[in-house]
């Protein structure tokens, strides 16, 4: 096996690490494989790949999902920088429902997290210079977003550096109300 699956605490949610093989030439790391991931996919096929830059220290992008039958699995990587990459449990009924996990991810670490359905997905940059690189599972579907706000305090993500540089939209997601019981994926 070339990827170890490691659980984060929340269903669905796991960390594939890579094994690096070097040789005097350098080095080859094998980041995905159906067959290797499909006990965590289920089935679920790549259908999209996507990358962000984000050039400053403190800037967040999150918390984000898509809502059925758009709903989506992301397996994200950090390829420049290091970034503190948070998973939000939304679903409902969910033994883990509002509860959050982060993982580093760092240039070079040959790790990645992959977010389930029914899950936001979020990240504060660490490291100037940050690149993730996400793969999808379902297409973009703008019409289909959902967010949650980075300070909801049903959700109270203890992100490690002062929020900075939010989009807009990220800053105008509405805080989850006191009757939210979270979503079906
Ligand atoms: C996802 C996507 C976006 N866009 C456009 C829409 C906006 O004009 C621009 C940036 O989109 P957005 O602000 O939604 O991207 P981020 O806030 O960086 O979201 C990203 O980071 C967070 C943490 C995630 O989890 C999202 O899955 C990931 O897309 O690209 C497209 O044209 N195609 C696409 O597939």
């Amino acid at each position: 096996m070339n990827l170890k699956i490691e659980q984060t605490g929340i269903d669905g949610a796991v960390v594939v690490s890579s094994t690096r093989r070097g040789d005097e030439r350098g080095s080859f790391a094998r980041w995905f494989c159906e067959d290797e991931l499909a006990a965590v996919l289920g089935g679920s096929r790549i259908v999209q790949a996507n990358n962000s830059v984000t050039p400053e220290p403190g800037t967040l992008r999150g918390m984000h999902f898509q809502h059925a039958p758009h709903a989506e699995k992301k397996l994200i990587r950090c390829i420049a920088g290091r970034v503190f990459d948070v998973v939000l449990d939304l679903r409902a009924g969910s033994p883990t429902f509002l509860q959050w996990r982060a993982v580093e991810l760092a240039a070079g670490d040959d790790r990645a997290i992959l977010i389930p359905e029914g899950c936001a997905h979020g990240f504060q940059v660490l490291e100037a210079g940050a690149s993730l690189l996400y793969l999808h599972t379902a297409a973009y579907a703008p019409h289909a977003e959902g967010g949650v706000r980075y300070d909801d305090p049903r959700a109270a993500i203890a992100w490690p550096l002062p929020p900075r540089n939010l989009s807009a939209r990220d800053l105008q997601h509405p805080l989850l109300g006191a009757d939210f019981n979270g979503i079906t994926p």
